[in-house]
């Protein structure tokens, strides 16, 4: 089976590009939906986050006030790194599990991402896919979308590959400077390539 992975940075499109791709009926692994998973209550992670970063890391009802560790990671590396060691061992595990369940379900399986190519995540996929556009407009659509301001955007960038770094990394690029309109057009040329390169180099 053909793993191809998605990634772009935040407010890039992943959301909007795997939607599309559900669409079309091709299975996701979400990323951002699995390192939620790893943190809930009764997770092992959880209680070291607590462990590293004191009670006031949860919310009143015990979950992990996740704004609040935002604001903590993207002001001081060394607690961002602190908490990628933590998590993306354990989150490139759940996707490799999940990878290995899909087998035979599908010609291809989608793998979306903000690190993949940040992380060894990349060693786990067969084609990368990077959603591109202009840095403003990402900056533009990540505040619109969640309340995020400016400032602290910025600074989630500065901590992702720069824009060109991740083109020259690229197998295929979809480009989201245009409309949702004009990306699902694109999503639907590319499904018919990966689909092509599936059956032709995985025989599925
Ligand atoms: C810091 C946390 C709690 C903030 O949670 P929040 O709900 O506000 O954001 P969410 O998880 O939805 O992430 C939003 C976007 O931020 C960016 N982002 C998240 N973590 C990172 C990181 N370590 N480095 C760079 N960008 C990141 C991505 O573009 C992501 O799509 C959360 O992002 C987190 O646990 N990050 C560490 C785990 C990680 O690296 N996740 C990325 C997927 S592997
Ligand atoms: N072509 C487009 N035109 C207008 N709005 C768009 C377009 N593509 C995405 N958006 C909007 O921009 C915002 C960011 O898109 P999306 O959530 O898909 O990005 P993402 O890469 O998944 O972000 P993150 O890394 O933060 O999870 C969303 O509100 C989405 O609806």
């Amino acid at each position: 089976m053909l793993v191809v992975g998605l990634t772009g940075g935040i407010g890039s499109g992943k959301s909007a590009a795997s939607a599309q791709f559900e669409a079309l009926g091709r299975p996701i692994i979400d990323a951002d939906i699995i390192a939620r998973e790893v943190v809930e209550p009764g997770e092992a992670a959880l209680t070291r986050i607590v462990e590293h970063f004191g009670p006031a890391i949860l919310s009143d009802n015990g979950s992990l006030d996740r704004a609040h560790l935002r604001e903590t990671v993207f002001s001081d590396t060394k607690s961002r790194e602190w908490l990628e060691q933590l998590l993306h061992p354990i989150i490139r595990h759940r996707i490799m599990d999940k990878i290995d369940s899909y087998q035979g379900m599908s010609p291809f399986i989608i793998l979306a991402s903000p690190l993949l190519l940040e992380t060894d995540q990349h060693k786990m996929v067969d084609h990368v896919v990077v959603i591109d556009l202009p840095e403003n407009l990402q900056v533009e659509r990540a505040a619109s979308r969640d309340a995020n301001n400016e400032e602290q955007i910025k600074r989630i960038m500065a901590a992702q590959l720069s824009r060109q770094a991740r083109l020259d990394l690229a197998d295929s690029v979809l480009e989201n400077g245009s409309t949702l309109d004009n990306l699902k057009n694109q999503i639907k040329l590319l499904d018919i390539k990966l689909r092509e390169l599936a059956v032709n180099e995985y025989r599925v």
